[in-house]
């Protein structure tokens, strides 16, 4: 798909989106962490100059009273500064992550929800979402904060400046000394980056892979085979291989950094060595006061502090944007259709509208071959089409694209004679009730999941109508609770487990309350019994009155009451027609027909008239 580029953000950029962000949940957020860059400097600035002010005023002889003063004042500041930096050390500490990780939460998942089917199934797009979703995984996480970065960072810079400025006013050479160290510091550092950034994309990828298997070990779709195949040792050896590559990987980053800080120690105690040593020979031939040689001996041995604070903050932040850049590139993903204002849809007599497709293929990204190519057919208003064909022909992918999650790769789709990207996604989709194979349940009780809507919203009437023509009031009656029944154990534990045909009656249940123009079926009876299946055959022509229908089915005897039958085979439409117009044709259908047909009546029937009695 050509959308998978990737945008490059600025550091610039990712500043400022992350500032903009914190500001509007939070201003004083921001606050607090200026404050806290400010007095994490004052604090101790003020510490290591009490000493100088007492010498000094010991040796001037100041009066008894002055000297409370002097020293009082300055007590008085640092107990003030040393609030404030409580204060503002608590407010960023409890509000940055927090903030941070909620608001990328709750944007990373409107995504998911919102960003077109197509784009959210293709591999691509999955990786960038697990890198996304893997960069906001706590509020501890690099992106969660950067504000707090950016103080740290202010902070180290501040403190630089200050302590830099009292050394040189004893001596440039010392400051020089400093910054060659520092500079060495910082290739060794860089070096450590690099270390991380090149392994950046590969460790991604083995997270990604210990993430799935982590996944698949604890998910109880997956644990029957897991124990019925014994795929745990597989499973344990896979895992072992990805963690040992993994840990390789880390480690290899763990080293660089250790590296950068063995050198960081070891410059400090040359750097520190030969500045003190530069201080007392100063001292010793009076070319500085006793008060300035305890100052500055202190804002040298503090200088080395906030140089490594430079380096160390700078590169965490780097780090940190570079995460908010995975989450960004995710958020940013381009919608294919359109999600702004539409062509105004069919509504009242024009419902349910002609659908024409013309000459529409589709290959799926990343394949070779189109699954679909120059499918031409047009679906009348209130018709009833069955899509028959082997597995793997396209039936779903035709469906798919019928409904709008997927875009035609070639040719167009109309409805009621307009392109269907001329409407608005979310309003075209407002036309289709679907039922698909795989079938998904929320954690909410069985009336809002079949009216996908609050209990306010809820029209309870409808659903009981619902529940009865899909099959499934019998059951609903046998509950404690009837429709009021929660679903999905994993987060109710008073939540009851429906089987999988019981699933399906929920599904066209959801599909009914919908009653939207077009009802489209993918093998909505595959997990019914023999009786619950045939009652939704004879009713079908009621649960589709007024509505245009779709039906997908493996069973062809199913598909006898639908007005015209498409079979799909080699990529497009091979036949096309009533069920015994393709009897007679003697085509694939009739030769999948009479298979099938043999099975149902041990070979008795051998003609599709006896192969079911259907309304
Ligand atoms: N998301 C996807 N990405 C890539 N290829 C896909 C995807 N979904 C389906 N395909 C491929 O497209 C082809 C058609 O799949 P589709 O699900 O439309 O078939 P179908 O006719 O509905 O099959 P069945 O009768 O088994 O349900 C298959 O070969 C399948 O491998």
């Amino acid at each position: 798909m050509s959308t998978e580029k990737k945008a490059a953000y600025s550091a610039w950029s990712n500043i400022m989106y992350s500032m903009q962000l914190h500001w509007r949940a939070r201003p004083l957020t921001l606050i607090c962490c200026a404050v806290s860059a400010l007095v994490g400097v004052g604090v101790p600035f003020v510490s290591i100059y009490m000493p100088k002010i007492v010498i000094d005023n010991i040796t001037a002889g100041v009066t008894p009273s002055e000297f409370i003063l002097s020293v009082g004042l300055m007590a008085l500041l640092l107990a003030a500064l040393n609030s404030a930096k409580s204060y503002a050390d608590l407010i960023t500490h409890e509000s940055v992550g927090t903030i941070s990780i909620l608001k990328h939460l709750q944007t990373v998942m409107h995504k998911h929800l919102n960003m077109d089917y197509e784009v959210l199934e293709s591999p691509g797009y999955a990786k960038r979402g697990e890198k996304a979703w893997r960069a906001m995984q706590s509020n501890h996480s690099p992106a969660s904060n950067i504000p707090r970065n950016l103080s740290q960072l202010l902070m180290n810079v501040l403190g630089f400046l200050v302590y830099g400025t009292v050394i040189v006013s004893v001596h440039p050479l010392i400051i020089l000394l400093l910054a060659i160290s520092a500079g060495i510091n910082w290739l060794a550092l860089s070096r450590a980056r690099k270390v991380e950034r090149d392994t950046r994309e590969e460790r991604s990828k083995l997270q990604g892979k210990l993430w799935y298997l982590q996944k698949v070990s604890k998910e109880p779709s997956g644990g029957k085979d897991v124990r019925l195949y014994d795929l745990g040792s597989l499973i344990r050896g896979i895992f072992q291989n990805v963690l040992g590559s993994s840990t390789d990987k880390e480690q290899k980053v763990a080293t660089g950094d250790m590296k950068a800080q063995l050198s960081d120690a070891a410059l400090s105690l040359i750097r520190d060595g030969a500045s003190y040593a530069f201080l007392i020979y100063l001292l010793l031939n009076g070319e500085m006061t006793l008060g300035s040689f305890v100052l500055v001996f202190a804002a040298i041995g503090a200088f080395a502090g906030w140089l490594s604070g430079i380096l160390t903050s700078a590169s965490e932040l780097i780090r940190a944007l570079s995460e908010l850049s995975d989450i960004r590139d995710y958020l940013d993903v381009p919608d294919l259709s359109n999600t702004g204002p539409g062509h105004a849809l069919p509504s009242g007599d024009l419902l349910p509208p002609t659908i024409t497709l013309k000459n529409v293929g589709y290959t799926y990204p990343d394949a070779k071959e189109p699954t679909l190519s120059s499918i031409d057919f047009e679906i009348k208003p209130g018709e009833r089409i069955a899509i028959v064909g082997a597995n793997g022909a396209g039936k779903t992918t035709l469906i798919k694209l019928l409904c709008g999650l997927y875009q035609p790769t070639c040719g167009e789709i109309t409805l009621g004679g307009v392109d269907i990207t001329r409407y608005n996604r979310d309003e075209y989709f407002s036309l289709f009730s679907t039922v698909f194979q795989d079938i998904h349940l929320f954690c909410c009780d069985i009336a809002g999941n079949i009216s996908q809507q609050s209990p306010e919203e809820t029209d309870y009437g409808k659903v009981e109508e619902c529940l009865v023509m899909s099959g499934l009031m019998d059951k609903v009656r046998g509950l404690e609770k009837g429709e009021s029944t929660l679903l999905v154990r994993r987060v109710h534990a008073d939540a009851i487990e429906l089987s999988g045909g019981e699933k399906q009656k929920l599904a066209l249940a959801r599909a009914l309350y919908k009653d939207a123009p077009v009802i489209i079926l993918d093998e909505p009876t595959a997990a019914l019994d023999p009786i619950a299946e045939s009652e939704i055959y004879q009713r079908y022509a009621e649960l589709t009155v007024g509505r245009t229908s779709i039906y997908i089915s493996h069973r062809l005897a199913s598909t006898r009451f639908c007005d015209r039958i498409l079979l799909i085979d080699g990529g497009g439409i091979a036949e096309c027609g009533t069920h015994d117009e393709l009897m007679r044709y003697g085509g694939k259908y009739a030769e999948m027909f009479n298979v099938q047909s043999h099975y149902y009546k041990d070979g008795e029937v051998t003609d599709h008239e006896g192969a079911f009695h259907l309304a």
